[in-house]
């Protein structure tokens, strides 16, 4: 028997209506009198699903229309059509019993008060989600344990740094033990270290509980790191939906070859092998752009001419894979 999808949505469709006004005092008075307005699609039939347990990298470009997507999900708008199945309900009808299964962090925002110690507004959603005071004990010490907290717990969260609070924000937005993480950017503007930590604690979360994630990241590393699987959408709609190796394979024509030479006499030597994309002739190293067909007979080429001390063969980096898809503009198709 095939498994119910944890979420499903059909055709969704979210148009905002906005005010538009020019410029100057007398556009404002007219405005008061007769309104413009501008409908900007922000979510245009949008359809897929995420099985239970599955992480899901939900991506596309500045506006493409993501976090419209997660708040319907959510529950947080209603869409102008469409339909939506999240664990059985409806999410945009607000049943208690969605709202304390799903969870939506926004890296953006924040939850936590800004001006009570971390442990008090985590007692706040102890008590808006009636989360038993054993089950809170319980929950509380493994997130404090995965994610580091107690020494920021008693801790006004004005006095935290933005890495601390987006752990404590986290953490917040876990108490109930929800099944469904839909999460907006949550390590934006963290540095590497904490980036990792956080993703780390995402993915043990996943396995230790069994929740489905749908994740947006303008970091590529949050998404590699995740999820097998990737929803990209542009302007709304749908562009591509399967496998990250699929999107590797469909979308990039080339590998880089970054090749290590004992000497680098003549700098413009691996021109012959490939597009040069990066040189650093004092350390004799190269990055090479090589046709995906090709890249057997440059490699054997390049080690039977040239004094190579190292090489590696890669895929190009997945950010410019992604930008590559933006480009291209691709049919929607769904592998
Ligand atoms: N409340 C709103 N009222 C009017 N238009 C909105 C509103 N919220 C979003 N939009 C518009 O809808 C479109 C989709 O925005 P959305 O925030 O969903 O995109 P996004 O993919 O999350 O972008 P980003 O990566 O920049 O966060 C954009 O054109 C945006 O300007």
């Amino acid at each position: 028997m095939a498994s119910v999808p944890a979420i499903s949505i059909q055709k969704l469709r979210k148009v905002y209506t906005v005010n538009e006004r020019e410029a100057g005092l007398l556009a404002a008075v007219r405005s008061l009198v007769r309104r413009r307005t501008r409908d900007v699609v922000a979510v245009s039939d949008l359809s897929f699903e995420v099985e239970a347990g599955e992480m899901v990298g939900f991506l596309g470009p500045n506006g493409a229309g993501k976090t419209t997507t997660l708040k319907m999900l959510a529950g947080l708008l209603h869409p102008t059509s469409g339909e939506a199945n999240v664990l059985g309900h409806t999410p945009w009808k607000r049943e208690k019993d969605l709202l304390r299964q799903i969870t939506m962090v926004m890296g953006q925002r924040n939850q936590l008060v800004w001006d009570i110690p971390t442990i008090d507004s985590f007692e706040l959603n102890r008590a808006i989600y009636r989360i038993t005071p054993s089950a809170y004990r319980k929950i509380l010490d493994e997130l404090t344990d995965l994610l580091d907290l107690a020494p920021l717990l008693h801790k006004p969260v004005r006095t935290l740094s933005l890495g601390e609070r987006m752990k404590c924000e986290i953490a917040a937005a876990l108490l109930h033990k929800p099944q469904i993480l839909f999460l907006d950017e949550p390590t934006i503007g963290l540095d590497v270290v904490m980036q990792r930590r956080i993703r780390s604690f995402i993915g043990e979360y996943n396995r230790r509980f069994g929740a489905s994630v749908l994740l947006t990241s303008h970091y590529m590393a949050d998404v590699e790191a995740l999820c097998k699987r990737v929803v990209i959408i542009h302007h709304g709609a749908l562009l591509f939906d399967g496998d990250l190796s699929a999107l590797i394979d469909r979308f990039s024509p080339y590998k880089t070859i970054v090749v290590s030479l004992e000497t680098m006499d003549d700098e413009h030597v691996l021109e012959r092998y490939g597009k040069v994309i990066e040189r650093q002739i004092e350390e004799g190293r190269a990055v090479l752009q090589v046709p995906k067909d090709q890249t057997a007979s440059v490699t054997s080429r390049l080690l039977a001419d040239l004094p190579i001390r190292d090489f590696t063969i890669e895929d190009p980096a997945i950010d410019t894979i992604i930008e590559q898809v933006f480009e291209q503009e691709a049919v929607c198709e769904t592998f």
